[in-house]
């Protein structure tokens, strides 16, 4: 079972002031608990981080009327060939998602001359997305819709992005708090988290019709974010399913009111040489027989995705390296691990790269 931890004592400072022993030991209290739920799953539901139902609702509206608008419109603001700059809408089968070690046990077999990214494809993922960043995005400009096809979109979405920042701060801080951190190590690990370098994205995964049994595709294989970690809302209708790195299991994140889902990303864990575990996680397809039955509703998710400045290098902690547990990672700059791990995203960027 996920836990849900409730971390009002830090969202509501006015309700639990931080300067009270009360304050502080509510605190410190929610954080442990946090950290011990990141440790032993690397997956957490979160109540209490600021957002109220209504702005949860709000965000879903604008998400509806965004992917119900025809094509035409939302090519107005395409995501352009390749993974960056990564903004912008991307229609339905586009961007593929997928593990790392696809991507290698491909170069292998192909001894690097295959097409990796044909191959990957050969699934394609049922779902489109569009991409936010920072407005003071130093490296990559955001892609908007312009203002008649749908009024106040930038607006309300640069401003979530903000939003959500301030919770992204907040349940980092929560982290370092319940990891009990001195001042230098608690700066170390609030640099995993720049402002100006963070990821909004906006997702819709189709209904799939009775008809449509006979169709093979994937709505988002098992993967892993690379980043610091990821807050995600999602609608009612739920699918996203996180694995339990003891027992190997996915364990369905039942969609529950007012709850984020937190997950770890490869970065945490290499900050914390494997005391947090990056989350594996997945969104399914139900068998054909499912399908066939009662056909799977349309499925959206906003996915906040928290990472370092582009250049920063991240290394271990060195108080989670230790004779029992020795160093398992080189330190890795942020962008050139990204740029790793995106290689095959979008196959129009390697096919521009060819020609
Ligand atoms: O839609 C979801 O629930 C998962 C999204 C996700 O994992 C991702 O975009 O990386
Ligand atoms: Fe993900």
């Amino acid at each position: 079972m996920i836990r849900t931890i409730d971390l009002s004592a830090f969202a509501f400072k006015d309700r639990n002031d931080p300067a009270t022993t009360q304050g502080q030991s509510d605190r410190l209290a929610a954080a442990r608990s946090l950290v011990d739920a990141c440790h032993s799953l690397g997956f957490v539901k979160i109540t209490g981080h600021g957002l109220s139902d209504g702005e949860v609702d709000e965000a879903f509206g604008w998400l509806k009327r965004l992917f119900d608008l025809p094509t035409e419109e939302k090519m107005k603001a395409p995501h352009p060939p390749g993974p960056m700059p990564h903004r912008g809408y991307s229609g339905i089968g586009r961007e593929k998602v997928y593990h790392l070690d696809d991507v290698k046990k491909l170069e292998t077999e192909t001894g690097g001359n295959g097409n990796v990214s044909d191959e990957l494809r050969k699934i394609s993922d049922f779902k489109e997305s569009y991409e936010i960043g920072s407005e003071h995005d130093d490296q990559q400009q955001n892609i908007w819709l312009p203002d008649d096809v749908l009024d106040g979109f930038r607006t309300y979405f640069s401003a979530l992005y903000e939003r959500l920042d301030e919770v992204a701060d907040m349940i980092l801080d929560a982290i370092g708090v319940g990891l009990g951190l001195d001042e230098e190590a608690h700066a170390a690990l609030m640099a995993l988290h720049s402002n100006r370098h963070c990821q909004l994205r906006l997702l819709h995964y189709p209904a799939i019709e009775k008809d449509m049994s006979d169709s093979v595709f994937a709505r988002l294989p098992a993967h892993n974010d690379w980043g610091t970690f990821t807050l995600l809302f999602q609608d009612s209708n739920g699918g996203l399913e996180l694995m339990d790195p003891k027992t190997k299991e996915f364990i369905h994140a039942t969609p529950e009111k007012g709850a984020l889902v937190l997950n770890i990303g490869d970065m945490l864990q290499r900050f914390t040489n494997d005391y947090f575990i990056s989350a594996l996680h997945r969104v399914s397809v139900p068998g054909p027989d499912v399908i066939r039955d009662k056909g799977v509703p349309a499925r959206y998710s906003i996915p906040y995705f928290i990472g370092p400045k582009p250049s920063h290098t991240i290394a271990s902690l060195p108080q989670f390296v230790t004779a029992d547990s020795p160093a398992k990672y080189e330190p890795v700059r942020f962008d050139e691990y990204g740029a790793l791990i995106s290689k095959y995203q979008y196959a129009d960027g390697e096919k521009e790269k060819e020609n």
